[in-house]
């Protein structure tokens, strides 16, 4: 697990802090006075059940979502009193994968990765596409995927080059919404553990929208549960798992909860040392 604490203070450092957060759709409210901590280094998980709005929090931190009200601090700058100018500049430290991958289907995964380093950088085409192809390998893509085309691959491939997309620029945090979605569970697994591995590699910090239990024990620092419009809880798994909470309840200790938990524990057992 990482320590997402400083080593001077072992206090850990809120690099996104969101305060007071409102989002309205017309008559709908589906973020109410929420307040929410990302610390460095961290992977975090966001959970709840269906249209508490995880998506829409991840789409407010990045910018796609104007909030109603609050304010969202992102290396301690205020990312919703930005000029648009200044705020894509500051954006550029974010790595997004969103739920389908989003890849352009007419371009190999090469000139893929390569567009955001060409718009954003003065890299010429031949090195932007010999940096993706370093990406890709990041993500664990043989070297010849670098050639191929989204629809030639399979899903887990196609979310591997989406991360390697969303590495593109280096980001200092990573946005990932629902990354095991549609995979099969050793495709999924796989992914829990790159995602984990390129955290301690990169010096990521992880903002994680799932539904997968088995993301949450395999990879999460600590998990935030949205419910009632707001962050119920935000702490250890063992800790959210104890929330008198009928939503969380029912997640962490149905039929599906209890086999991650009774999964983790087996893995934990048979870890070396
Ligand atoms: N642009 C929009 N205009 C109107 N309503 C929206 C918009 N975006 C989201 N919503 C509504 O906001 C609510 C929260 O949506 P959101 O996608 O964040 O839920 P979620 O928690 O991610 O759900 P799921 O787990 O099903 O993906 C839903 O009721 C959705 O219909």
């Amino acid at each position: 697990m990482a320590d997402h604490r400083s080593p001077a203070s072992r206090q850990p450092i809120p690099i996104i802090q969101v305060r007071g957060l409102d989002n309205r759709f017309g008559d709908l409210t589906v973020h109410k006075d929420l307040d929410l901590d990302l610390y460095q280094g961290e992977i975090l998980g966001v959970v709840g059940g269906s249209g508490t709005g995880k998506s829409v929090l991840l789409r407010s931190i990045i910018g796609l979502q104007t909030p109603s009200a609050g304010q969202i601090r992102v290396f301690g700058k205020d990312l919703t009193a930005m000029s648009p100018g200044q705020r894509s500049q500051f954006e550029q430290r974010f790595g997004v994968l969103f739920q389908g991958g989003a890849l352009f289907t007419s371009l190999n995964l090469a000139q893929n990765i390569a567009l955001p380093l060409m718009e954003h950088t003065g890299l010429s085409r031949v090195e932007a596409e010999e940096l993706a192809c370093m990406k890709l390998a990041l993500t664990g893509l043989p070297a010849e995927s670098a050639q191929k085309y989204p629809s030639e691959l399979s899903g887990g491939m196609v979310k591997r080059a989406a991360l390697a997309r969303a590495l593109a620029l280096d980001p200092e945090i990573l946005f990932l919404d629902e990354p095991t979605a549609g995979l099969d569970p050793i495709g999924a697994a796989g992914f829990d553990e790159l995602i984990v591995t390129l955290r301690n590699a990169l010096g990521l910090t992880v903002f994680l929208v799932t539904h997968d239990l088995d993301t949450l024990y395999s990879a999460c620092d600590r998990v935030a549960v949205l419910s009632q419009r707001r962050v119920l809880v935000a702490d250890t798994l063992d800790n959210v798992a104890e929330t008198q909470d009928q939503w969380v309840q029912q997640y962490f200790h149905g039929p599906r909860g209890r086999a991650a938990s009774a999964a983790h524990q087996r893995h934990t057992n048979e870890e070396p040392g």
